[in-house]
């Protein structure tokens, strides 16, 4: 039995944008599904359907087998925390955080304890007699958190929730939420567009572009194995290299003719790309910046450096597209960079569907 399910989920709204389009999405109990993508890709709108607060145009949802469609948001048995904190501006941070508590009419010493617990979690103890508006808007989003996590609901909605935290706030709010999943075992949806945090927490990714399900996968298979180059160039930083590149066939020989040169492939490669009838067609290949090695090579001309400490990020000019390499901080970097592709790591897309062949 699926703990949340979605079926062919269409939403329009009413100026007629097609926010989501023919979306299913299966989720087991206790998984923490992460859905990413790009502004504007639908990724609130599914989450908000999901809460009841916005209505399905086509389409089912079904919490443990039942149809919630019609069901108002309060009887759905999910908490929420937006990306606007939503909480009571009358109340203080110490009732704010107890409210879904007191609605199942716990015991005062046990919501005591409860809120005092969770406050510590997130780290708001001292703000626990204030109003939502004397904190800042980290502060709030933390409380947020706090009550999301006391209601302890079977699944738990979140969206953006990190989002106007600091660096460092953010990186320990999200392993207090990984934490937290890990020792409650509730089911979680949570949607951002930030890739870290999708890698970081997710047990499976969901990649949305424009409405649709790009991909539905575990964190490692969404990096190694993109399924379309806009997935590739999405997850990962710097963006994997996308460019375009020709099969070809000498002799018995199956190779990739790319950047003026002629590449032999691994023969698993050769023969699969020969199977799919690719030869004497261009294809995408992507590679990402940390599958290239410095030595005799492409060359490619550097257009800017970027110093991130024990590592340098490099975008360079390379027979007219741009590549983003890595390396590491000691290498000397000057006008020019000479490398070669670790032929083993490349991702190989068609180029019109732009789907991964391998
Ligand atoms: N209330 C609304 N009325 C009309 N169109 C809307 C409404 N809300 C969202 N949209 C449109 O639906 C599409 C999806 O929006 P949605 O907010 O779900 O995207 P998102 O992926 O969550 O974006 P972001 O990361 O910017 O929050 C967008 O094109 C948006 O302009």
């Amino acid at each position: 039995m699926n703990a949340l399910s979605l079926h062919n989920i269409d939403k329009y709204y009413e100026n007629g944008a097609h926010a989501v389009k023919g979306l299913n999405l299966d989720i087991n109990r206790g998984e923490f599904i992460v859905v990413v993508g790009p502004s504007g890709c639908g990724k609130s709108t599914t989450l908000r359907m999901i809460a009841g607060f916005e209505k399905v145009t086509n389409g089912e949802i079904k919490v443990n087998d039942k149809f919630v469609n019609d069901l108002e948001p309060m009887k759905r048995g999910m908490s929420m925390v937006f990306q606007s904190y939503a909480l009571y501006p009358y109340m203080t941070v110490y009732e704010n955080i107890a409210f879904p508590l007191k609605m199942r009419n716990m015991r005062k010493d046990e919501i005591k304890r409860k809120v005092e617990e969770a406050a510590e979690v997130v780290n708001v103890t001292p703000y626990l007699k204030r109003k939502p508006g004397q904190l800042s808007g980290g502060q709030r989003q933390r409380v947020a958190l706090a009550r999301a996590m006391v209601a302890n609901t079977a699944i738990c909605l979140m969206d953006e929730p990190l989002s106007n935290l600091d660096a460092a706030l953010r990186t320990g709010m999200r392993r207090e939420i990984k934490k937290l999943h890990q020792r409650l075992q509730n089911t979680i949806v949570y949607v951002t567009h930030d890739q870290v945090e999708a890698m970081t927490l997710g047990t499976r990714i969901v990649v949305m572009k424009d409405g649709m399900i790009q991909q539905i996968d575990t964190p490692q298979n969404i990096y190694e194995k993109p399924a379309n180059s806009f997935v590739a160039s999405f997850i990962g930083n710097p963006q994997m290299n996308i460019c375009t590149a020709s099969v070809i066939k000498e002799g018995k020989q199956v190779k990739l003719l790319f950047g003026g040169e002629d590449l032999t492939l691994p023969p698993q490669t050769a023969d699969m790309l020969e199977r799919q009838n690719y030869v004497n067609k261009d294809i995408l290949i992507g590679f990402r910046a940390t599958d290239v090695l410095y030595e005799e090579g492409f060359v490619a001309e550097v257009e800017h450096v970027e110093l991130l400490g024990n590592e340098q990020h490099v975008k360079a000019n390379w027979n007219g597209q741009q590549v983003s390499l890595q390396a590491p901080s000691s290498m000397p970097i000057d006008k020019a960079v000479s490398f070669s592709i670790n032929l083993d790591k490349l991702h190989f897309f068609d180029s019109d569907t732009e789907e991964r062949i391998c």
